[in-house]
């Protein structure tokens, strides 16, 4: 049986905007209040996946959603019509506005974490969204995020959509980004959940929040049909949360039998490497970075972790973000070192400035999921880019988005209500049911 590896990008939503949203984000913060472009974020996001399916992969994508979003607002105790609800919400709460119109959800790797059918009992692909619950902007994602999945995972030979973990803060868990998992050759793969924090006790960071907890990784193994033997719960390591690594993914990335990582990324770093080790029978490459070759600081600023490492596991290809060719140090690191030791065939640098700016690299864009052939053929929408699609997304983008943006647009109806209508059309564009919108609305 053929399997392939799927990146689903999040197609950027028309408000995408700067409001400083994620502490403990430090791009987020630190770009508070710039002024963004919707258009240029969507053809930026647009073009990594266009790189990526000129040279062979599977590209999927999934529409934004539908922001601001008036129901939260409503839910907030913003009363009237929608006109009233917006201006309101500007002149008395610019903030919640804010938090209900973040196109967010664009970053994919929170939406949820999945197990491919080849590694679980169920023999069925178990897809486990998040609750994201440690940012609110966040957690108003996933009602619609959940009524997404289960659209397009709705075939229930091959897909398994569970319900979230319960939206409190011992139960925070952001998806994909804190999951890695390392190919094996003839076992079933080793699995890793990466937690910033325990409920109580254990070390924990005093500056930024940690985002996922130990007891949320715990309860997603329970759900993910795993043998505990192939699983290991990892904490990152505190200080790497206080410099910006508010996600693992910012630090770590794991490809077929690769991980890559900083050697600040997890607390007791060589014990838990020895594990990965033991577990994965010596079959694992392992790349650390030196804080002396790579400092930490640097790693957060051009998200060299956050990378995409794609293909044949002797001869990959690496997509990183444009940052990383702008600095000197990391540059020199990936020509110098990570070319030869991980034998690459290509290195791709992308501009994905827009993302960037809000804390978003190439990988926060895509939930990649291993599928088999049987499993391809039962996603339901046009959510598979082919190059038709992918044309008539960008020009639906180049003609519908605007190019720029600040929070007071959104306030206004008519502006408002354009951008909602762009979300309808991609809806119909990707062959999705408009009811999804209405749910994700309640
Ligand atoms: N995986 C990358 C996620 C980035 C995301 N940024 C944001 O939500 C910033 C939004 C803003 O500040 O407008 C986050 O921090 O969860």
């Amino acid at each position: 049986m053929r399997w392939r590896e799927i990146n689903f990008d999040g197609l950027v939503g028309p408000t995408h905007n700067y409001a400083g949203l994620s502490f403990g984000n430090v791009a987020s913060i630190g770009n508070q209040g710039e002024q963004s472009n919707p258009k240029q974020a969507a053809l930026q996001g647009l073009a990594k996946m266009r790189w990526l399916m000129d040279r062979g992969f599977l590209q999927g994508v999934l529409p934004p959603q539908v922001r601001p979003d008036i129901n939260s607002l409503r839910r907030l105790g913003f009363r009237g019509t929608p006109e009233v609800v917006l201006a309101n919400a500007w002149d008395q709460a610019p903030q919640i506005l804010s938090l209900c119109s973040s196109a967010s959800s664009m970053w994919l790797a929170n939406a949820a974490t999945v197990i491919p059918s080849r590694d679980n009992r169920s023999g069925r692909c178990i897809i486990l969204p998040a609750n994201l619950v440690s940012n609110v902007h966040r957690s108003i994602e996933v009602a619609g995020t959940v009524e997404l999945l289960r659209y397009v995972f709705s075939n229930s030979d091959h897909f398994q959509v569970e319900s979230p973990l319960p939206s409190v803060a011992e139960f925070a868990d952001e998806g994909a980004a804190n999951h890695m998992s390392f190919a094996l050759q003839n076992k079933p793969a080793v699995h890793m959940f990466v937690y910033g924090r325990m409920v109580e006790g254990g070390e924990a960071p005093v500056r930024y929040p940690a985002r996922q907890t130990r007891e949320a990784c715990s309860a997603l193994i329970r759900f993910s049909g795993l043998d505990e033997s192939r699983c290991m719960q990892v904490q990152q390591n505190p200080d790497a949360i206080d410099s910006g690594v508010f996600h693992n993914d910012v630090i770590a990335v794991s490809h077929d039998g690769l991980l890559l990582c900083h050697e600040k990324a997890f607390l007791n770093q060589p014990v838990v490497m020895e594990e990965l080790r033991k577990k994965s029978e010596g079959s694992i490459n392992i790349v650390e970075v030196s804080e002396r070759d790579v400092p930490l600081e640097d790693a957060v600023n051009t998200y060299l972790f956050n990378s995409q490492i794609l293909g044949d596991r002797n001869n990959p290809i690496m997509l990183l973000p444009i940052e990383c060719s702008r600095n000197e140090k990391v540059r020199h690191y990936i020509e110098t070192h990570l070319g030869p030791a991980l034998n690459l065939q290509e290195i791709g640098y992308l501009d994905l400035q827009q993302s960037m700016a809000n804390g978003g690299g190439p990988a926060c864009l895509r939930l990649r999921i291993s599928l088999n052939d049987a499993e391809v053929a039962a996603l339901q929408g046009k959510v598979l880019l082919s190059d038709e699609l992918h044309h008539r997304l960008v020009e639906f983008v180049e003609t519908r988005y605007p190019d720029s943006l600040t929070l007071k647009q959104l306030a206004d109806w008519e502006f408002a209500k354009r951008m909602i209508n762009v979300v309808q059309d991609l809806y119909e564009l990707l062959g999705l049911p408009s009811y999804l919108l209405d749910v994700a609305q309640q």
